[in-house]
């Protein structure tokens, strides 16, 4: 006779309850699983709401466990169903909807609310949580009819509503009762560095506002503060921390305190019946980040699985704000006493902070600002309680400013195979070490697939990585490196070392030589070819023009009717009436469709047959503006201190002679960049390739921005005193950038790839390498011809390419 399964309730189809139920899979539990939920969505990711906010993730994508995982594991499932009485006597549970579920086993994993600060007007609409699903759609729709918006609470919650806030498009100001943010997290140091990096951002804040009113008739129109003061604002989010969910527990005659109380196995007052994550409170702990929810999780499942496990003695958190561009990490005690030890760096030039505390030489708490690559290190490091030590010190500090240069990495070999290594996912190193040597795996995301490391906040993918190297060992290299397409398994830098030790000059020859799998190449690896070979050798290599995109073919850019676009270059976003008079002229002969101003301050004729092309280049006689090229496009530029009031730099002077200097040279993608006379920064420099700042006295430097599909703000590179020295190091950046990037790979992927420290070692710390970069990039720009000019004087392409073909 088949045995008797037990009955194992799950109220709570939340992160803690299902990674509670995944581990009793994992254990191979003889359970009979039913979950509720009050929600009406299967199992998802509720950190990621914060990037399903901020655009970078849709619904679908935070999906944690789909409708087909409940089934596939004979899990019975009820959304939108919320369990309001668990009856001991009868050992059964009672739904609000009226139905009734015996257990043997119930797990209470209910989760928390979001706290409502108790003002009168908190019920007007247009007040929000930030807490589910339908908070953040509540958000996004807010974000589509309304503009001012105030978040209460300045909290990790608070910061990264008020950034995707502000990403929506809304004026939004942070309401804050203490003078600093995330106090519970950062100290002073800290806070005022995020609250400027926020500031540069577009985040206002009013601090040390205690919130008395929510004004406005049936909706919000505004705040009032205890000093009198007042807020205009049509949507407030609320993010003043959380309320552990305890109604059902309090209904059903379970102790509860501030939380569910349980003891170190996770059991409540209640025989049978346990209680994990946020609602639960353990040694007077309510916690308020996965990681711990995770470790309670583990025990649990060991416990019902009848399986050997330590009692859960509680945790230490980390936390890490989850905003693009501002990189904050906190872990255990972050406030210095006369207990403490201090161990300190703060550079203002590069904003970074890091501060590292000891008690009794035992590491106890680190908060790390603008560079955190050391967080997944400390938070170990205070995690386990090590005594500091010459060695750790120098792998932590490192010898340069905030530890750059230093040895990186934890020692994984040294880890325990139990170690926790994705906090949000609870994924031991042992599981990924498994996963590794059982399945053949090479990479993070296969790893990811199959154990959910790295699937949450990102944060232990360094530590991924490093358990992956070390388990490859010498393989590790060989196993990262992908081909850069289908015809060949040799990765960008492999094939640009063989074509200079080699000797390569053409793309049918690399393709030949490196023994390519289709003889033609494909789409993808022939203008990726043609342009590094013209990268390498800019006076001697004779430009493929089969190998490049139609758009750079034609020297225009196609539209849906057939027809092409015509934007001539306007060096710095300015033109002239005599430049205008020829575009009115050539847009009315030609019967151009659209003249539209474009994002980069330049005139752009759309709609133009194909055959009248060569003849409005040539009645236009201004320069190609590139906009179809993976070129410098534009320079976009504001008024500057030529015309501006603000204005301490001419950046219209400099936005003019950088376009004039660097155009129609190829990159490996795309390139913009902005000058801006001051930083109120009218000219946009933070999504540029290369933003330039006039600041201080001289200028501000970023790169790596971008506004495209993956939006990324820009990275402070460097600050400069002189136009000379902006030029140089403008080229270096270029250059390097040219050398090193994979082709279609903008600065974004470029900076993030590289690491912004490496191409700052190279470029700031080395003059020889900078000039040397700059002397090539000069060099490169002497080989360079306007390509409409080309196609006018060359008779033969522009029959074949204009006439021959017509339609
Ligand atoms: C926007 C946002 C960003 C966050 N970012 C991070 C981060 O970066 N790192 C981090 O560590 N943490 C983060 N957190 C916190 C983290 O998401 C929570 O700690 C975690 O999700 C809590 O899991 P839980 O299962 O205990 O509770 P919940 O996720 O709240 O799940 C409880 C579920 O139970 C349901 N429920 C409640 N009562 C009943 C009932 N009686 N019957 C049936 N169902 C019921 C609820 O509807 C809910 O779906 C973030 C939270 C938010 C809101
Ligand atoms: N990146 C992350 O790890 C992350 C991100 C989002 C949320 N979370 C978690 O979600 C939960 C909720 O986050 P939270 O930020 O709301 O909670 P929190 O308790 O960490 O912060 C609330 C903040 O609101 C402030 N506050 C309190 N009363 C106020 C008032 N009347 N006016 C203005 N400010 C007031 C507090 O000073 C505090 O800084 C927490 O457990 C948090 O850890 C974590
Ligand atoms: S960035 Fe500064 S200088 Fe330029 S227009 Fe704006 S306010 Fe004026
Ligand atoms: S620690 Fe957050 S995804 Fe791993």
């Amino acid at each position: 006779m088949a045995e008797k399964r037990e009955k194992l309730v799950l109220v709570g189809n939340g992160m803690a309850g299902i990674g509670t139920i995944e581990q009793i899979l994992k254990l191979g539990g003889a359970y009979d699983i039913t979950v509720f939920g009050s929600e009406p969505h299967p199992n998802y990711n509720r950190i990621m709401l914060s990037y399903v906010l901020e655009g970078s993730k849709t619904l679908n994508d935070i999906i944690l466990n789909d409708w087909n995982w409940y089934e596939d594991n004979n899990i019975t499932l009820h959304t939108g169903t919320t369990v309001t009485r668990i009856d001991e006597g009868s050992k059964q549970v009672v739904t609000d909807n009226g139905m009734i579920a015996p257990y043997d086993k119930v797990i209470i994993a209910t989760g928390s609310n979001s706290f409502i600060l108790p003002v009168p007007g908190s019920d007007k609409e247009g007040v929000v949580g930030f807490r589910d699903i339908a908070d953040c759609d509540a958000m996004l729709a807010a974000a589509k009819q309304y503009n001012k918006a105030a978040v209460i609470g300045g909290g990790l919650l608070g910061l990264e509503a008020a950034k995707g806030l502000v990403n929506l498009g809304m004026d939004v100001t942070v309401v804050h009762l203490m003078e600093d943010l995330m106090e519970r997290q950062l100290d002073r140091n800290a806070s005022s560095m995020l609250q400027a990096e926020l500031e540069r951002q577009g985040v206002k804040f009013a601090m040390g506002k205690q919130t008395v009113e929510l004004t406005g008739e049936q909706r919000v129109s505004g705040l009032r503060f205890s000093d009198d003061s007042t807020l205009e604002a049509d949507f407030v989010v609320m993010a003043v921390g959380i309320k552990p969910n305890v109604t059902l527990a309090k209904e059903s005659g379970i102790t509860v305190n501030r939380g569910i109380v349980v003891d170190d196995y996770l059991q409540t007052s209640m025989q049978n019946i346990y209680s994990i994550g946020e609602c639960a409170e353990h040694r007077g702990v309510c916690y308020g980040l996965v990681a711990p929810l995770f470790e309670q999780g583990m025990v649990l499942a060991k416990h019902l699985c009848g399986s050997e496990t330590k009692p859960y003695e509680g945790s230490i958190v980390s936390t890490k704000l989850k905003i693009s561009g501002v990189d904050v990490f906190s872990a255990g005690e972050f406030l210095d006493s006369p207990e403490h030890t201090v161990i300190s760096s703060k550079d203002e030039w590069k904003r970074t902070y890091k501060k590292i505390l000891l008690k009794n030489n035992v590491v106890v708490g680190a908060v790390l600002f603008g560079d955190v690559t050391e967080s997944a290190n400390l938070q170990k490091l205070v995690k386990q309680g090590s005594v500091m030590t010459d060695e750790i010190y120098t792998e932590v500090m490192g010898t340069g400013c905030c530890g750059s240069g230093a040895k990186k990495g934890t020692s994984v070999e040294a880890m325990a195979d139990e170690e926790i290594v994705c906090g949000c996912n609870g994924v031991t190193k042992k599981a990924i070490v498994d996963a590794v040597t059982e399945n053949g795996f090479t990479t993070v995301d296969e790893i990811k697939a199959c154990t959910g490391a790295t699937r949450s906040c990102g944060g232990c993918k360094p530590v991924v990585e490093q358990i992956l190297q070390f388990v490859l060992g010498d393989s590790f290299q060989q196993a990262a490196k992908q081909g850069i397409c289908g015809c060949t398994t040799l990765s960008r830098d492999e094939i640009v070392a063989e074509i200079t030790a080699k000797g390569l000059k053409t793309t049918k020859e690399v393709m030949n030589v490196l023994e390519w799998k289709q003889e033609e190449g494909c789409s993808k690896c022939r203008p990726a070819i043609n342009y590094y070979l013209g990268m390498m050798n800019p006076d001697t290599h004779q430009d493929e023009k089969e190998s490049r995109f139609v758009n750079e073919r034609m020297g225009a850019n196609i539209q849906k009717d057939g027809t092409y676009t015509v934007i001539p270059r306007m060096y710095g976003g300015v033109t002239t009436p005599e430049d205008l008079k020829k575009i009115a002229d050539v847009s009315l002969k030609y019967d151009v469709k659209v003249v539209k101003v474009t994002g980069g301050q330049r005139l752009d004729l759309i709609g133009v047959k194909k055959e009248d092309l060569p003849k409005v280049w040539e009645e236009l006689d201004m320069p190609s503006g590139y906009g179809y090229a993976k070129s410098l496009r534009t320079v976009k530029t504001c008024v500057g201190s030529q015309f501006c009031r603000f204005g301490t730099q001419d950046s219209l002077g400099m936005g003019a002679l950088i376009e004039r200097k660097y155009e129609r040279l190829d990159f490996p993608a795309k390139f913009k960049i902005a000058v801006n006379g001051c930083p109120r920064n009218c000219a946009e420099s933070c999504t540029k390739d290369i933003g330039i700042v006039g600041n201080d006295g001289g200028w501000e430097v970023f790169i790596g921005g971008n506004g495209g599909i993956k939006p990324r703000i820009a990275d402070s590179f460097c600050k400069i005193k002189t136009d000379e020295e902006l030029i140089e190091v403008c080229s270096a950046v270029m250059q390097y950038y040219r050398e090193t990037g994979n082709y279609l790979e903008r600065t974004s992927e470029w900076v993030e790839r590289m690491g912004l420290e490496q191409i700052q070692m190279v470029i700031l710390n080395n003059e020889d390498n900078r000039k040397e970069l700059a002397a090539r990039i000069d060099f490169a720009l002497t080989q360079v011809t306007d390509p409409w000019k080309k196609m006018l004087n060359d008779s033969s392409t522009r029959t074949a390419l204009f006439e021959e073909t017509r339609v």
